[in-house]
C-alpha cells in the first residue's frame, strides 16, 4: 500500500486545516496522539446528535490507528447534575440530574445517583452498538472530585480565582488568551449573551465563571475549602484531560456548541494552573439536525440510538419505520462531513440501510469462499488497494467520510462482482477478507469485529502506566526529580520495569 499520508483535520483554534503532529511517542517508538473528547451528561440517553459528535471522535481514533500511531483517547462522563443553562459561561437555572430525577421518566429511580448509573450504563451500551471503540480512559466526574477541588486551590493561589458568599469564580481578566479559541474576546458580548443569568454581585467582572457552587441544598453535593457545594462544569474537562493525558495534549474535541463557553473557559482553567498550552488542536463536530430541525436533550425532540433500532415493543419508534441494524444507523450518522451541519433525513437512513447491506452480502461471499478455498488467481487486488487506498487518504485529509465511504462502497461491489461473475478462488478471498477487515478497522461498519484488533490496548495496566510515563517525561523536563522518582516508584509499585531508550521509554511487567 502507498506511502501513509499526514492526518489533517480541521483546527478551530487556527481555523485552518493542519497536519496533526504529536509531540509524544509511544514505548515502542509510534507517534502518539493524546485525545480527549467531551462526554454526556447523562441525565437521559444520548441521542444521535451526541452520537455525531462522539462518532467523530472515534474515527479521529480510527483513522490515526490506521496510519500506524498509537493513540491515547480519554473521553468522560458527567454524571454531576449541572445547571440547565450551562451553555452561558456562568452557568444558572436549574440543575439538569434533579430536573430528570423529578419528571415522569425518573420516577423509577430513588436518587440522582441512580439516575446517573442508569444513563451511564446505557451510554455505553449504545456506544457498543454503534461499533465505538471502548476509549482507554472514560472517566466520571463525580470520581475526580478531589482533583477539581484541588484545581480550585491551584487557581485560588495562583491568584486567578477568589471566593465569594455564593462560589468561587474564576477570574477571566486575570488570563488575557480567555477569547482565542471562540473569538469571545469583547467584554460586553460577553455580559450580553449571559444577560438572563442569575448573577452574582459580589462578582468582580460579569465574565467570571463559577469554578465552585456553593449550595448545601443541592443534590450532589461534596465537601472542600469552600465549603459544601459542587463544581463548575467547564472545571471536570481539563482536570481530567490533564490527569490522564498529560498538561499538554494533542487534540481535544466535542460538538460545535462546546467551543464557548465549555472549551474557552477549560483552556483558561488549565493554562491558567500550568502556564503550559492545554491542547494543541481543538475540533468541533457540527451539529445534526434531523428533518431540517435543531435537535438536543433539553428540547426534548430527540432521537436515541434506541428509538430507531430497536421494535416498537422493545421501546423503538414506530414512526420512524422498521427497526435500523445499528451499523447502518452508524453509517448513516458518518455519512456527512463533521466540519459542516447534517441533516439527517428518512432518505439518508434508507440508503444507509442499502449500502449496509452491501457489506453484509460481501462478508458473506467471502467466507463461503474461504470455506470453499477454490483454485484460481488472485482477481481483487488491484481494485481493493486502490479503494482502500481512497478511502484512509481521505480520513487522512480532515476525516473526509463521504470519499472514504463511496471508496470503501466501492470495493464491497468489486468483491460481489467478482464473486457474481465467478465463485471467488481462495487467493481472492483472502485479498477480500484482508481489505473488508480493514475497512471495518478504519470506518467500522462491516461488523466482522476487526475494530477490537484495531482499538487502542486496554487492559488497564497500559493505561496506567502510559499516562504515569507521560508525566515522567513531563517531571524531567521540568527537572522536577522528585516527582520523576516519585512517578518511578509508582511504576515499581504496579510491577513493571521501565528501561530508558533512545526512542523512549520502554516498559515490561516484571518477571
Ligand atoms: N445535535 C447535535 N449534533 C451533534 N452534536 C451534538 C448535538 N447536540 C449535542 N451535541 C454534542 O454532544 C456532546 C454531549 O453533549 P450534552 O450531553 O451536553 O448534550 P446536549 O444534547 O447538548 O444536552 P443539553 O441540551 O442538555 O445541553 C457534546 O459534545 C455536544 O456538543
Ligand atoms: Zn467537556
Amino acid at each position: 500500500m502507498s506511502e501513509t499520508p499526514p492526518l489533517r483535520l480541521t483546527n478551530t483554534l487556527s481555523r485552518s486545516v493542519e497536519a496533526v503532529e504529536p509531540v509524544a511517542t509511544a514505548p515502542d517508538g509510534r507517534p502518539l496522539l493524546r485525545f480527549y473528547s467531551c462526554g454526556p451528561t447523562v441525565y437521559s440517553y444520548a441521542h444521535i446528535g451526541n452520537f455525531r459528535t462522539f462518532l467523530t471522535a472515534d474515527l479521529v481514533v480510527r483513522t490515526a490507528a490506521a496510519l500506524g500511531w498509537a493513540v491515547r483517547y480519554v473521553s468522560n462522563v458527567t454524571d454531576v447534575g449541572h445547571l440547565t443553562e450551562d451553555d452561558v459561561a456562568d452557568g444558572a437555572g436549574e440543575d439538569k440530574m434533579a430536573k430528570a430525577l423529578a419528571s415522569k421518566e425518573g420516577e423509577q429511580f430513588e436518587t440522582v445517583w441512580d439516575l446517573a448509573r442508569h444513563y451511564t450504563a446505557a451510554l455505553v451500551e449504545d456506544w457498543h452498538a454503534l461499533n465505538l471503540l471502548e476509549p482507554n480512559v472514560r472517566p466520571r466526574a463525580t470520581e475526580h472530585l478531589r482533583e477539581q477541588i484541588e484545581a480550585v486551590e491551584g487557581l485560588v493561589e495562583r491568584g486567578h480565582a477568589y471566593e465569594t458568599d455564593d462560589g468561587v469564580y474564576f477570574h477571566v481578566p486575570s488570563f488575557p488568551d480567555y477569547g482565542k479559541l471562540s473569538g469571545n474576546r469583547d467584554a460586553d458580548t460577553l455580559v450580553e449573551g449571559t444577560r438572563e443569568v442569575v448573577r452574582d454581585d459580589a462578582k468582580r467582572d460579569p465574565r467570571d465563571f463559577a469554578l465552585w457552587k456553593k449550595d448545601p441544598g443541592h443534590l450532589m453535593q461534596w465537601f472542600s475549602p469552600y465549603g459544601w457545594g459542587f463544581p463548575g462544569w467547564h472545571l471536570e474537562c481539563s482536570v481530567m484531560a490533564q490527569k490522564y493525558l498529560g498538561e499538554t495534549i494533542d487534540l481535544h474535541g466535542g460538538g460545535e456548541d462546546l467551543r464557548f463557553p465549555h472549551h474557552e473557559c477549560e483552556i483558561a482553567q488549565a493554562e491558567a494552573l500550568t502556564g503550559q498550552p492545554f491542547s494543541r488542536y481543538w475540533m468541533h463536530t457540527r451539529f445534526l439536525q434531523v428533518e431540517g430541525e435543531k435537535m438536543s436533550k433539553s428540547k426534548g425532540n430527540f432521537l436515541t440510538v434506541r428509538d430507531l433500532t430497536l421494535a416498537p415493543e422493545d421501546g423503538g419508534r414506530e414512526d420512524w419505520g422498521a427497526p435500523l441494524d445499528p451499523l447502518a444507523l452508524r453509517l448513516a450518522l458518518i455519512s456527512g462531513h463533521y466540519a459542516k451541519p447534517f441533516n439527517l433525513t428518512r432518505k439518508t437512513l434508507s440508503d444507509a440501510q442499502k449500502n449496509r447491506q452491501r457489506y453484509v452480502d460481501a462478508d458473506a461471499a467471502v467466507r463461503d469462499a474461504l470455506d470453499a478455498g477454490r483454485p484460481g488467481d488472485d482477481v481483487l487486488a488491484g481494485p481493493l488497494d486502490v479503494a482502500y487506498g481512497e478511502a484512509l487518504a481521505a480520513m487522512a485529509d480532515d476525516l473526509n467520510t463521504p470519499v472514504a465511504l463511496a471508496a470503501a462502497l466501492r470495493g464491497a461491489g468489486d468483491v460481489l462482482k467478482a464473486h457474481r461473475a465467478e465463485p471467488l478462488s481462495g487467493a481472492s478471498a483472502r485479498t477480500a477478507r484482508a481489505f473488508l477487515d480493514h475497512v471495518e478497522a478504519l470506518l467500522g461498519i462491516v461488523g466482522t469485529g476487526a475494530a477490537d484488533e484495531a482499538a487502542p490496548e486496554d487492559d488497564g495496566l497500559a493505561a496506567q502506566v502510559e499516562a504515569l510515563l507521560i508525566q515522567r517525561t513531563e517531571a524531567r523536563a521540568a527537572k522536577d526529580w522528585a516527582r520523576a522518582d516519585a512517578i518511578r516508584d509508582e511504576l515499581d509499585a504496579l510491577g513493571v520495569d521501565v528501561m530508558d531508550t533512545p526512542s523512549g521509554p520502554q516498559w515490561k511487567r516484571k518477571d
